[in-house]
């Protein structure tokens, strides 16, 4: 595949090396709005949170497929769906492309369905990533938030705030040059339990994009990293 790099960033130079290791080729890498999309099969966006949505309308105004993984954009994600739709394009966002991550989503919405209805637990989520992160909290926690505020009627959102009424506590933490750790806790008088998935490096997440572009090439419609790996 000839694939455009909209962000030539830390994801972007990750995705390079391991999209060229699977025998693909990069036309365009770019870090600003300045590019010729026709050159490309296909387009993977690692931009930023104020970047992402022209990046995509742009490719899909174009009849190119494009993956995003920008995070702190999804006000505009409706929009995007829609047009995707108007345009028989194809596209995916996903708040994590890691195949750990998506089986750790999994595991969280199992969990939250176990755990909803026992009032003797709290439940909290704690994320770690890096100084340079732009948005908090990350996108993948509010993707496990979402999972858990679905099963619990007595919970209308998240937020970072620690005590806020009806909301799910999210910790947002800025340490060094952490990949990113996120851990999803419930909490008793008398015990705790923790699940917990630590990202070592960018690579899953740059695998997983490259896997994603991969199977949309060729497909119509919009898509999440549950239809790329086949999780049901
Ligand atoms: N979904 C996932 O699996 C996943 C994994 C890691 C990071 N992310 C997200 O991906 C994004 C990028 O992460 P990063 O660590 O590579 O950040 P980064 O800051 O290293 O790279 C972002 C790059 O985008 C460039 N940029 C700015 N404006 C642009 C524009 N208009 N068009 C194209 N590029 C532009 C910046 O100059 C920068 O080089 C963030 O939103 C991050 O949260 C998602
Ligand atoms: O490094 C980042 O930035 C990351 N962003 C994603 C998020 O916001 O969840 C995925 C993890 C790394």
């Amino acid at each position: 595949m000839k694939i455009a790099l909209l962000g030539y960033g830390k994801m972007g130079k990750t995705i390079e090396q391991i999209a060229i290791q699977r025998g693909h080729s990069i036309v365009i890498k770019t870090n600003n709005e300045d590019y010729d999309i026709s050159k490309a099969d296909i387009a993977i966006d690692f931009s930023i949170p104020t970047a992402a949505f022209n990046n995509i309308t742009h490719c899909l105004n174009n009849n190119i497929p494009v993956i995003s993984g920008t995070t702190g954009w999804l006000e505009n994600y409706d929009k995007a769906v829609a047009l995707c739709e108007e345009k028989k394009g194809a596209f995916i966002y996903a708040s994590n492309f890691s195949l750990g991550v998506n089986i750790f989503f999994e595991l969280n919405n199992t969990l939250a369905k176990m755990m909803h209805s026992l009032k003797e637990y709290n439940v909290s989520i704690e994320e770690i990533h890096h100084t340079q992160k732009l948005d908090a909290p990350s996108g993948t926690a509010i993707t496990l938030a979402n999972g858990i505020i679905k099963e619990y009627s007595n919970l209308n959102g998240w937020s970072l705030e620690p005590n806020k009424e009806d909301a799910l506590p999210i910790t947002a933490k800025r340490i060094d040059a952490v990949p990113g750790t996120h851990t999803v806790t419930y909490q008793s008088k008398v015990d705790t339990i923790d699940i917990k998935h630590t990202a070592h490096s960018r690579e899953g997440f740059a695998l997983g994009a490259v896997v994603a572009a991969e199977w949309l090439l060729g497909k119509t419609g919009v898509f999440s990293m549950k239809d790329v790996l086949n999780i049901n």
